[in-house]
């Protein structure tokens, strides 16, 4: 019996001889076709081919387009195929995918992956993303071990301006991992996995619902009961990707009781109680830069303007001059407009499986057959399933532009929106009208294009929806049984123009506007005292420098480079010697200078204050830290103190305490476990801000056993060997590793190390505040809540 070749498809198309020529005739950018190879698979209009990954919701495929003439070349596009039946059994996916499509409907930067369009079978969801070649971010870096300054900076740049960009637009990621990021042929960053995306509203609209992958999640979403403020959580996670460029490895990846972090409890812990310890090879500035991001009060957390006037990135500063709504405005210049009324009908082709797929296409609205209920991405909304959907084979859910709803004006107010009506044609031809019912520009007459969809299918009802329709009118089913036929076996396509969408990406985009260069990236301070590499050269003259950037002094003087803090309490202070010693543990100038300076304005400080003060050896010391017990104070800011980031650089001078216990020089120690004893039900550190005064004394809520006693002591850290800390370009990254005990991203045997899932860690928190608030310090307690919390995120298969 004559074999009949297998049909590999997942939208019922064939490819037909017409494509094959045209492939082969492409095929220095596809793959090759082979003879015998009669069938592709194919999705809808594009031809599928190899697997480039697979996530949570299953395979991403390439894909490209057939070509309908001999002279087009194919396009390339990456389509994350969702089996409907599994989205059926899980709510969280369910909403994850609602929720990456309608983010990515209005993202337009080039650092943000692309949606091109969605669509479905009765099988599969496919979300068809732009294909980025380059590769996955976090196995560049274990190919590169690390990555050197420069190409870090740039990197960051582009994560910067594309996560400002999605701030902008009122979205948060909540998700940024090296996992999660892409690189492009020209090694671009792209922002993918839009999964735990939310959107706020006013400039500090704090969310609940805790996100994100434990190694990348800021502290407050997992030590804190406070409503978050996400975009600092986005920068926290910004400031660990960027740690892990520049290190090779994630920060405070270094307990020897938790190596592999699965510990979250734990590794939290840690977090907030070390200081940030960074390997040699990494230099001042950007240290300093992280330094200012990876602070776990988020409050004291850098914000996304301030990085990006930081003095690092002054190489990137055109770029991240840019303002967002730019990329709006320059990006869809390069897309033909939606057809005027009159043209709709001949460009926009709703077509089934058997019919041809229009070329036109419009991310902007799209149908999803599916359980996927359409609401809007409110924060209230984002953290709990939607309404119970009514799924009927005749369903559909409008996935359409549920932006227009958002407050879009928080910003500038510029924003502008166009609504647009797509109608199926009259005469019921399986024709999709798109009409432009509405468009406002800006002052600037600037059309923004983010869409208000009116979607009507013959034989259904009309559903309209405009701007300021409510938000409960936005979950649109348009139920008619008599579609079943209809949308059972096609692709929904509909409101169409095809965007031939070359996606110039920052480095090649602006190359004339990046006039600065790696050595005058430090132009605010004296050639002579920086090297290019950021480390101090030749400093005699003790210069006191205007500024790094217009918050963050700088001040040379006696060898040391001393980054002082923001704010008025700007000032030097043993914390900038901390700053000062640990960025010279790498350099090639005498730490002793250093030291003895410090010894010397440490003793007669002291002195001035009348407190005792222990001498430090210059030899042995590479980080001062000055502590002192918390006095009493609110919950609140026992809350705060703990999350501030002990070793760092603290602005907020504690003026009672300082009179208290003869000032300075001090450091609140966190205590952990104080710190869950403080969170006594959820609501605990909240109330506490209205009962400034009331609070427990320190003692009761510190079961670790320190004293409210103000006990100001200078602590000396682990002595390190520096001449163990010299950087041997040759060793790999996995001696780095054991050398600062960090998991490497080069420890490939062992992958899933390197890629800790993303989950919802609400649940997490009141699993640890409920049993933590109940048993205190009991160390009992806190080894079940370790074994909860591993449950937890075994439970959701985490990949540790
Ligand atoms: N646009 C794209 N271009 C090229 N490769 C891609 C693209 N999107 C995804 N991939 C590849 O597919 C892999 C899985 O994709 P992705 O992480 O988006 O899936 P997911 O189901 O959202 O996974 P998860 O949520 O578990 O991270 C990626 O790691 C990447 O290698």
């Amino acid at each position: 019996m004559a074999s009949v070749p297998k049909r590999h498809t997942y939208g019922g198309n064939v490819v037909t001889d017409r494509d094959r020529h045209s492939l082969q005739r492409n095929n220095e950018i596809l793959h090759p076709i082979h003879k015998n190879q009669r069938k592709h698979a194919t999705f809808g209009p594009y031809i599928i081919g190899s697997t480039l990954g697979e996530g949570e919701f299953g395979k991403v495929k390439l894909g490209w387009t057939k070509a309908s003439s001999s002279n087009e070349v194919p396009k390339q596009v990456a389509i994350k195929l969702i089996r409907r039946d599994t989205i059926k059994k899980d709510a969280d996916k369910e909403i994850k995918i609602y929720r990456e499509i309608n983010a990515l409907k209005h993202l337009t930067h080039p650092n943000i992956i692309y949606l091109e369009e969605v669509l479905q079978n009765s099988k599969y969801i496919g979300i068809v993303l732009e294909f980025v070649s380059g590769g996955e971010f976090y196995k560049y870096i274990q190919r590169k071990r690390r990555l050197k300054e420069s190409s870090a900076c740039r990197l960051f740049a582009q994560l910067i301006s594309g996560v400002n960009y999605m701030h902008y637009k009122g979205l948060v990621h909540r998700d940024l991992k090296l996992e999660n990021l892409l690189l492009d042929k020209h090694e671009n960053l792209v922002i993918t996995d839009f999964g735990f995306v939310n959107e706020f509203f006013e400039d500090n609209e704090l969310m609940k619902t805790s996100c994100g992958s434990p190694c990348y999640a800021a502290p407050e979403l997992v030590v804190s009961t406070k409503a978050y403020e996400a975009r600092k959580a986005d920068v926290w996670s910004c400031g660990v990707i960027l740690y892990a460029m520049l290190a090779g490895y994630l920060p405070w990846d270094d307990d020897h009781e938790n190596p592999t972090g699965d510990d979250i409890a734990r590794l939290y812990k840690y977090i907030t109680q070390t200081p940030l310890k960074f390997p040699e090879y990494i230099t001042p500035i950007p240290r300093d830069l992280l330094r200012r991001i990876l602070v776990p009060n988020p409050r004291r957390r850098i914000n996304l303007q301030t990085i990006k006037r930081h003095v690092w990135l002054k190489p990137h500063e055109a770029f991240l001059s840019i303002q967002p709504n730019y990329w709006d405005e320059h990006l869809q210049k390069e897309r033909p407009k939606p057809p005027n009324k009159g043209d709709v009908g001949r460009h926009s082709t709703y077509s089934s499986s058997a019919s041809s797929y229009s070329k036109s296409r419009d991310r902007n609205s799209l149908i999803i057959e599916s359980t996927l209920e359409q609401h809007r991405m409110s924060p209230q909304l984002a953290t709990s399933r939607p309404a119970s959907p009514t799924f009927s084979t005749g369903s559909k859910v409008v996935l359409n532009d549920t932006k227009n709803d958002m407050k879009e004006s928080n910003i500038n107010g510029e924003r502008t929106s166009a609504s647009c009506r797509y109608t199926r044609d009259s005469k019921g031809n399986g024709q999709t009208q798109i009409e432009q019912v509405s468009a406002r520009h800006s002052s600037r007459g600037n059309k923004h294009t983010s869409i208000a969809g009116l979607v009507t299918i013959p034989g259904s009802p009309t559903t309209a929806r405009t701007r300021n329709a409510p938000s409960s009118k936005l979950t649109e089913h348009v139920k008619d049984s008599s579609q079943t036929s209809f949308t059972q076996e096609e692709f929904h396509r509909i409101g169409n123009y095809h965007v031939p969408r070359s996606r110039p990406r920052p480095t090649s985009y602006y190359p004339g506007l990046s006039r600065n260069t790696a050595d005058n990236s430090l132009a605010d301070i004296p050639v002579n005292k920086l090297g290019s590499n950021g480390r101090l050269t030749d400093a005699k003259d003790p210069v006191p420098l205007n500024a790094i950037h217009d918050t963050n002094k700088a001040t040379i003087s006696n060898n040391s480079i001393m980054l002082l803090s923001e704010g008025p309490a700007a000032k030097t202070s043993p914390v900038d010697y901390h700053y000062a010693i640990g960025d010279l543990n790498h350099g090639d100038k005498p730490i002793t200078e250093v030291i003895d300076k410090i010894n010397k304005d440490l003793t007669h400080k002291a002195a001035e204050n009348g407190f005792p003060r222990e001498s430090i050896d210059p030899e042995s010391t590479s980080t001062i830290l000055v502590t002192k017990e918390p006095t009493n104070s609110t919950d609140e800011d026992h809350v705060e103190s703990q999350l501030e980031n002990v070793g760092h650089s603290s602005n907020k001078s504690d003026a009672s305490s300082d009179k208290d216990s003869k000032k300075i020089y001090e450091k609140k120690r966190f205590s952990f476990m104080s710190l869950y004893s403080s969170l006594n039900g959820s609501r605990s550190t909240v109330e506490s801000r209205t009962s400034k005064g009331n609070a427990p004394p320190v003692s009761s809520r510190n079961p670790s056993g320190q004293s409210n006693r103000s006990n100001i002591k200078i602590t000396q850290q682990q002595p390190r060997n520096l001449s163990d800390r010299v950087p041997n370009p040759d060793k790999k990254i996995n001696d780095n590793r054991i050398r600062d005990n960090a998991p490497s991203y080069a420890e490939s045997e062992n992958p899933g190390r390197s890629v800790r899932a993303s989950v919802m860690v609400s649940t997490l928190r009141e699993e640890n505040r409920s049993e933590l608030s109940n048993e205190g310090n009991n160390v009992e307690a806190q080894t079940s809540t370790a074994r909860k919390v591993l449950n937890f995120f075994k439970r959701r298969s985490m990949r540790v």
